[in-house]
């Protein structure tokens, strides 16, 4: 079983568009080629969808306190890929994984392995803001309440992961309002402290800033930058730039169709450290993605 992620075999010389440069100083740090004691890894992964084959064999090692972005054309099985590491796959209907996703050297597709325990530690964060039809205060406690968590105070929970947000000062005065009269990118930060409530200690974001103007988008980022001090992040992004910005090492997919029934089967081409994939690809297919040539 290849448990080792893709990595580049060539190098190329040509540079990738200068809007692609890194730009964020502390988003940089030494780390090494591949990442150390991953937190999360899958291994041999393919998913499908009734009789269609969506995703084919992909190895990826998520490393502790790292932001790995996964991009790729439309349809090359991003979204598929991050599902699956949260087990929000079995939701789908038709739906079926083979291979490991394996968290903290346990195969969460093992027989009895409790889905929902495994989404209390490794949470997600959706493309559209998703608060509950509920207060502020209880869409932060909603999680620690159904799971049954022993929590001393509920409200230091509650001010806890609104201030980890980056929410706290906006809403500290109006806790029992709506969560709906909140702005768009006020409802996002109000679902990543959601999803930290349950103390998870990896979060996975489909698209996290796809519905938000530039000025929320740039707060969500920020948050996702000071979150990686205490949490492992995977974010799909159709934002090149984005990832450029806010990610230590990036994953690039695409689809290949199959010859006789047309069918495009996702695949990882290419897994690196970011500052590498956006300067020096080592495939071409990389590199003609990310120059815009194609996807
Ligand atoms: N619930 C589903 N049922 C059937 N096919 C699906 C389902 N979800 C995704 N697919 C198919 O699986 C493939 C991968 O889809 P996925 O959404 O993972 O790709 P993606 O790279 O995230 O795409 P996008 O960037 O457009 O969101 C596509 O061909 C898609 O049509």
């Amino acid at each position: 079983m290849a448990t080792t992620p893709a990595t580049a075999t060539t190098t190329r010389e040509q540079p990738a568009p200068s809007s692609l440069a890194r730009v964020r100083a502390d988003v940089d740090r030494e780390l090494s080629p591949v990442p150390v004691s991953p937190v999360i890894e899958a291994r041999d992964l393919n998913v499908f969808y009734g009789d269609f084959h969506a995703v084919h064999d992909v190895n990826l090692a998520y490393g502790r306190n790292e932001i790995t972005a996964m991009i790729g054309p439309s349809g090359c099985g991003k979204s598929t890929v991050l599902r699956c590491l949260n087990r929000m796959n079995d939701l789908v209907a038709g739906a079926r994984v083979e291979g490991q996703v394996v968290y903290h050297g346990q195969d969460i597709y093992a027989k009895g392995v409790d889905p929902i325990a495994v989404r209390t530690h490794i949470g997600m964060v959706f493309q559209k803001p998703n608060p509950f039809p509920k207060s502020i205060y209880d869409n932060i406690a909603y999680g620690p309440r159904v799971t049954g968590m022993k929590v001393d105070s509920m409200d230091d929970l509650v001010e806890e992961a609104l201030t980890r947000a980056a929410l706290w000062d906006e809403v500290k005065d109006k806790l029992k309002q709506s969560a709906y009269g909140l702005s768009g990118g006020q409802q996002q930060r109000l679902c990543i402290a959601r999803t930290i409530a349950t103390r998870p200690d990896v979060i996975l974001m489909d698209e996290p800033c796809a519905s938000l103007d530039p000025i929320a988008t740039s707060r969500v980022e920020d948050l996702m930058v000071e979150l990686r001090e205490d949490y492992t992040i995977v974010v799909v992004t159709h934002n090149m730039q984005q990832a450029a910005r806010v990610s230590d090492r990036t994953a690039f997919f695409t689809a290949r169709p199959d010859e006789t029934t047309g069918n495009r089967t996702g695949l990882l081409v290419e897994y690196d450290l970011t500052s590498k994939i956006f300067s020096n690809p080592g495939d071409q297919r990389t590199e003609d993605y990310i120059s815009g040539r194609f996807g």
